[in-house]
């Protein structure tokens, strides 16, 4: 009886199941993917680009790894948690390899950057990184970040990267902290919400690179009416979190090698998650 009960109360937790479906499965058949516009057509909305005709970021040596600003096209799908924003592809194809060996090849060993990570980053142990953090550090247990540390240091290129965004977008935001996450072809991230920086008005900026993956978000508790809408992210789309979807339970529960013959320890998706905390 008990055991029937059990089974019965995984099948209901729909947020578990949808996990398990797509994890499992390679149905991209009801995932919005940028890359189709047969899939996102009718799902989502599309509203207009900020006009801003000439953007003045002093010696910002990365403007022109992004595709200019009346290229850029910017969803938020109808059905999701209100507030979350999708700008696919906002990289030039011939940056994007880069940007991913930047943060797969260089970014990691800095050692004046006070990086924390999953593994003992002396070591340069590529295929064991699974995520290293940055600026105001957060512990995983308390869930509190670490606000009287004595310096805070935003690494140049992810500093430069928010203050592009900010500008041509329009948007209030100071980087603070962040996390870098790191993806092999089998790896998945749990449904979760990020609440633990302390102005949840402020949006969240996350930045894919490489493999594709099936991005799940859903409303803010797992009782919540608001449906599970899957997305497929690509090389380079970014993904702000603004407005009730800040605050959303969200997950990444596939990553879909492009290449068959990678290693499956080989990092192939690299994930840019940048916060302001106060
Ligand atoms: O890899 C992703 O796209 C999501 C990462 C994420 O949700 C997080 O770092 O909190
Ligand atoms: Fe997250």
């Amino acid at each position: 009886m008990i055991i029937i009960n059990d089974q019965l109360e995984d099948d209901n937790d729909i947020y578990k199941s949808t996990f398990k479906y797509y994890k499992q499965g390679n149905d991209l058949s009801k995932c919005l993917d940028f890359s189709k516009p047969e899939s996102f057509h009718e799902k989502t909305k599309r509203f207009p680009i900020p006009n801003i005709s000439n953007i003045n970021l002093p010696n910002c040596l990365i403007l022109d790894h992004f595709k200019p600003l009346h290229e850029w096209e910017m969803y938020t799908p109808t059905e999701s948690i209100p507030g979350l924003i999708i700008v696919p592809g906002i990289l030039h194809q011939d940056y994007r390899q880069e940007w991913f060996e930047y943060f797969h090849n260089h970014l990691p060993w800095r050692d004046e950057l006070q990086l924390k990570a999953n593994v003992d980053l002396n070591r340069r142990n590529q295929n064991q990184l699974r995520w290293i953090t940055f600026g105001f550090h957060h512990n995983w247990d308390s869930k509190i970040y670490s606000l009287n540390q004595p310096t805070c240091i935003i690494p140049k290129r992810i500093d430069e990267f928010s203050n592009v965004i900010s500008r041509y977008l329009n948007l209030d935001f100071q980087p603070q902290a962040g996390i870098v996450n790191y993806y092999n072809r089998k790896s998945s991230l749990c449904f979760h919400t990020d609440h633990s920086e302390l102005n949840h008005s402020i949006p969240l900026l996350s930045f894919s690179l490489g493999s594709p993956a099936i991005f799940l978000i859903g409303g803010k508790t797992k009782d919540s009416s608001i449906p599970i809408v899957p997305i497929v992210l690509r090389d380079s789309d970014l993904l702000i979190m603004s407005g009730d979807s800040r605050l959303a339970l969200h997950a990444i529960a596939k990553i879909i090698p492009e290449d068959d013959k990678l290693n499956s320890k080989s990092i192939c998706r690299i994930n840019l998650n940048i916060r302001q905390v106060q």
